[in-house]
């Protein structure tokens, strides 16, 4: 059986491409397949079992049927999903980027049971990520080109796109001065966290000091999107602990309001909450007043930095365009920037480079580097992946155990 890859690249203008492969319009292999049963594994897909579980409480994924599937972890949802398509016995599955969010064991296991299933099942991968390309596939579709070429040439042509990449040298800078933000930006001292009587952290210390550049991370479930939620979210956990924010205790003085106007924010969950036609230039400027899209005019001031901002990002020519009609990468670069644009005491980027090819990412780090050395900002940045070339100072890293996860700082 020739099982083959479908490569997209963040920077393909055609963001419906991969609905029209998973109709079996667009490539001639793919129509072969009409009259067999396929199934297809995306986030998509999860995100309707998910909408089947939020609207009747219970879904077909959930296997511990006293806890709803949006309380798993992103990981446990994807490894749910996939067990139940391929209990469905399917004749060809469709793998839409398989490997996001997991970590590197559950990644390991999956291309074992990818492999298994290869003898009898044929897979199409739909791949952003060279490193993700399973080991049977035979060809790969290049989606821009709309070609097939072998893996080898694949391999080759990749290596050298990615030398040719673009490189930012600096950034806009901030509209203005924070007051009275404390050298202590974050602080934990010995929390603990368990949900259900489960333990999850234990005993967490750590302190993000001004312009620090932190790295969390930890494997699928180890507790880092708790974390994130107690200190941007209003996640209750974050009550009578000692969570100190900004000076303050979490909970006492500031509102939940108030944090987050010291707080940048990018996880590629916000990008649903832009549905309207705002253009690129209203969502930069969103970012100065803290809203989803704009709803006032802009100030000369802030269309000055929205400028400066475009041609960092080389989209000045493109500044009236609507936000959803761009390329993915340009969409990530915009909310990305979004977040930056205030030169925010905290800047929290929540698996920033999700569903990127290798250019896109390198492209991704090469900014947050950027910023990082010459902002004030301090940068807390969430991922499983390892990106190249990211240079953060240190990594707080979780370490499951039965008591809830321990964190360890690394200094690079
Ligand atoms: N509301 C909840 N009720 C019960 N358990 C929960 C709840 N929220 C999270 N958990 C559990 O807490 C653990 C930590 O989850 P969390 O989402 O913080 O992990 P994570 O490190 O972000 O995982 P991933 O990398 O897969 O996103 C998981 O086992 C998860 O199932």
């Amino acid at each position: 059986m020739k099982h083959f890859a479908i490569h997209a690249t963040g920077h393909s203008e055609n963001n419906r491409f991969e609905q029209q492969l998973l109709n079996g319009n667009a490539v001639p292999a793919l129509s072969d397949l009409k009259g067999k049963e396929g199934v297809v594994f995306s986030e998509a897909v999860l995100e309707k079992f998910l909408e089947e579980d939020y609207r009747h409480g219970y879904s077909k994924l959930n296997a511990e049927k006293d806890r709803s599937i949006r309380t798993f972890s992103s990981g446990e949802k994807r490894k749910a999903l996939l067990i139940y398509l391929l209990n469905q016995k399917p004749d060809f599955l469709i793998l839409d980027n398989p490997f996001d969010c997991l970590d590197r064991e559950s990644v390991k296991m999956l291309k074992r049971r990818f492999e298994e299933i290869s003898e009898k099942v044929l897979i199409v991968q739909l791949l952003k990520r060279t490193e993700d390309l399973l080991p049977f596939v035979a060809e790969v579709f290049l989606s821009e080109e709309q070609k097939f070429i072998a893996v080898d040439d694949f391999l080759k042509l990749q290596k050298k796109n990615q030398q040719d990449q673009d490189l930012f040298t600096e950034i806009p800078p901030a509209p203005g001065e924070y007051v009275d933000i404390p050298e202590m930006l974050v602080e934990m001292k010995n929390v603990s966290v368990s949900y259900n009587e489960k333990p999850i952290l234990k005993n967490i210390n750590w302190s993000i000091k001004k312009g620090e550049f932190w790295e969390l991370s930890g494997p699928n479930g180890s507790g880092k999107t708790t974390l994130l939620d107690m200190i941007y979210g209003d996640n209750p956990k974050a009550y009578g602990v000692d969570l100190f924010l900004f000076g303050n205790r979490k909970g006492s003085g500031e509102s939940v309001w108030d944090i987050k106007k010291k707080i940048g924010y990018f996880s590629p969950a916000i990008t649903e909450l832009f549905k309207g036609t705002h253009t690129i230039e209203q969502m930069l400027i969103s970012g100065l007043v803290d809203s989803v899209g704009l709803y006032q005019k802009p100030s000369d001031k802030q269309l000055f930095l929205a400028q400066k901002w475009l041609k960092t990002l080389g989209l000045l020519e493109k500044k009236n365009k609507i936000f959803r009609s761009v390329p993915l990468l340009q969409q990530r670069m915009i909310l990305i920037a979004r977040a930056m644009i205030k030169h925010p005491p905290l800047l929290i980027l929540d698996e920033p480079s999700t569903s990127l090819d290798e250019k896109s990412a390198l492209t991704l780090t090469n900014l947050i580097n950027i910023f990082s050395e010459e902002s004030e900002t301090a940068i807390l940045y969430v991922s499983h992946r390892r990106e190249k070339g990211l240079n953060p100072q240190f990594v707080l890293e979780l370490t499951p155990s039965a008591e809830g996860s321990t964190a360890k700082v690394i200094k690079n």
